[in-house]
């Protein structure tokens, strides 16, 4: 077996492929991409940080690669998609670097408060500046975190040892979880409105990409300390920039950009910015970890079939695979539809299974569910094998029932979601061999296929409802690709699903609320 090393990879992971039997292990770092297709035929396995790209392009060109392995966590360099219409299993190492890249969040909340880099700049140019870079206490400060997930839950661990006030915002994780590890949960513009230093430890999604926006800053309490170790973008660069220079924001500590690297651009050179190169994960305990951790999944994987934290795959043979492989894509964008149709923190998922599923394992079929109810929340964090425990650490409890009968269809699996605010219902099933099919939702039936970008629209079903819905959509350029309209068991209410070749932005989305005939428009991403 093969294995290619494409990016920095710690020693500690390069010396275990070297001493895995029936394994040989090349390293060859900085490769062009074109220079990386010609020899990605002969490896059964590459192992990648964030600097090699895995297109599409790449994937076609390796005919023999079974597996990706990526020493850290993010995955946006990874065509995941084609990867899995391949058979390559794509594995991440989500833990080994959240304690390094939390404490990188702290140094940086310090570093910026005490001036410590523009200190160390100005005594190097032979300045003695003790009045203008007089800092600020965190003590009895009030700390804003968003996100509570592996990393955002350390930091504000840390951050109460420093005798800080920490208020908490994640909507995906229950009060109760956030009141349970001794942290006071509240909503984001409370959290605004409240917090001397703000840190953000969301996954970079649709609807995180510019979260910090200028209305944003405009609902923060002047003088706030801005802190982004999570991805660039989450932070809107330069409606930071205007906040800074307005005053509103006292200062900022960026370890990552929109752009990386960022160049030398104005926010950069800002004198209230302090900036790091992306290395949140860079300290050599992490670097260890996630290294040793990669080459462990990748060994396991090549000598024993064993796979461990693949976030396209569950541990099972090809050939059930083959058999489940529909129901798997099924289940995920049913938890998929969920996560993006249930309001308020998901407490319980009911996955009920009826009809005939005959020689069908159901338990990865489950666990699809959970990981796509968890994926447009976590991203890449959540894979087949920890979307359970995940799931439970959420305080989401998650019941399975089967029963021979099904109504309509040969076989069809319906998932209950309910959230502290309301509950959804949504069921699917396979058309032909491989099809997967949303059948119903709440009350309507439909035959919805779900993927691309789409919104579902409740509308009162009378005439000239459908046209002016397309009518809005035209007079924006956008195009529907396929219409489907579910009616109503019973009551006076359509449900129509548009699928569109772009997604359809927030404000024509807003302009659609507001037709007459339009009760409510939920825009979904699959
Ligand atoms: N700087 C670095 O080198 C570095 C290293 C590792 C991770 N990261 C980044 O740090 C971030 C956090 O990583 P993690 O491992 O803690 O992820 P995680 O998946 O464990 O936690 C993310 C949390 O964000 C919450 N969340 C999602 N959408 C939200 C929203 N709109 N508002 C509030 N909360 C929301 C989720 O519920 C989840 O609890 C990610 O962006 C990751 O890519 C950066
Ligand atoms: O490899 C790195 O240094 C980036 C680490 C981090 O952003 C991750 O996604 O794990």
């Amino acid at each position: 077996m093969k294995v290619l090393v494409s990016d920095n990879l710690g020693e500690d992971g390069i010396r275990m492929f070297q001493e895995a039997a029936g394994i040989d292990v090349d390293v060859k770092t900085g490769l062009e991409p074109d220079a990386l297709k010609e020899i990605i035929a002969s490896y059964d396995a590459l192992v990648i940080r964030s600097a090699t790209k895995v297109t599409k392009d790449l994937l076609q060109a390796a005919s023999k690669l079974k597996v990706v392995g990526r020493a850290g966590i993010g995955l946006d360099n990874v065509d995941i998609p084609e990867a899995t219409q391949r058979g390559i299993v794509v594995m991440n190492t989500p833990t080994g670097n959240v304690i390094t890249t939390a404490e990188h969040a702290i140094a940086m909340m310090l570093s910026l408060t005490r001036n410590i880099p523009t200190g160390t700049a100005s005594l190097r140019q032979g300045r003695w500046e003790k009045k203008k870079l007089q800092g600020r206490e965190i003590f009895n400060k009030t700390l804003g975190v968003i996100g509570f997930g592996k990393i955002g839950a350390i930091v504000a661990d840390r951050a109460r040892g420093l005798r800080m006030n920490v208020i908490i915002h994640d909507p995906f994780v229950t009060p109760e979880q956030i009141q349970k590890a001794g942290f006071e949960s509240v909503d984001l513009d409370g959290l605004y409105e409240r917090a001397d230093y703000i840190t953000v430890h969301v996954p970079k999604l649709k609807n995180t990409i510019g979260m910090l926006n200028k209305a944003a800053f405009e609902k923060m309490k002047p003088g706030v300390m801005i802190v982004n170790c999570a991805r660039g973008g989450i932070v809107d660069e330069s409606d930071l920039y205007e906040a800074l220079e307005s005053g509103r924001v006292a200062g900022a500590a960026l370890d990552v950009f929109e752009t990386e690297p960022p160049g030398k651009s104005p926010l950069v050179e800002h004198e209230r910015v302090i900036c790091t190169p992306h290395l949140g994960a860079s300290t050599r305990e992490a670097q260890t970890n996630v290294a040793v951790a990669v080459a462990r999944q990748i060994i396991d994987f090549l000598t024993e079939g064993t796979v461990v934290n693949a976030v396209n795959m569950p541990s099972v043979t090809g050939e059930v695979l083959e058999k489940i492989g529909p129901y798997l894509t099924l289940a995920d964008r049913m938890g998929c539809l969920q996560a993006q149709l249930v309001r308020g923190p998901i407490k319980e998922v009911v996955i009920e299974f009826c009809g005939d599923f005959k020689g069908i394992d159901l338990s990865p079929v489950s666990t699809a569910v959970l990981k796509g109810i968890l994926t447009p929340v976590v991203k890449d964090d959540v894979n087949f094998v920890n979307a359970h425990v995940m799931a439970q650490q959420r305080g989401i409890t998650v019941t399975e029932t089967s029963s021979a009968e099904s109504d309509y269809y040969v076989n069809q699996i319906t998932v209950r979601a309910i959230s502290t605010e309301m509950e959804s219902v949504v069921s699917g099933t396979i058309f032909g061999k491989k099809d997967p099919r949303i059948v119903k939702i709440d009350k309507f039936r439909l035959e919805m296929i779900p993927e691309g970008h789409m919104a579902l629209i409740q509308n009162i079903d009378k005439p000239g409802s459908i046209g002016e819905i397309g009518t809005t959509l035209g007079q924006h350029q956008i195009n529907i690709g396929r219409m489907q309209v579910g009616q109503e068991e019973e009551g006076d209410r359509n449900i129509v699903f548009l699928t569109t070749d772009t997604p359809i932005p927030e404000d024509v989305v807003e302009k659609m609320r507001q037709l007459s005939l339009v009760k409510t428009v939920t825009p979904l991403e699959f």
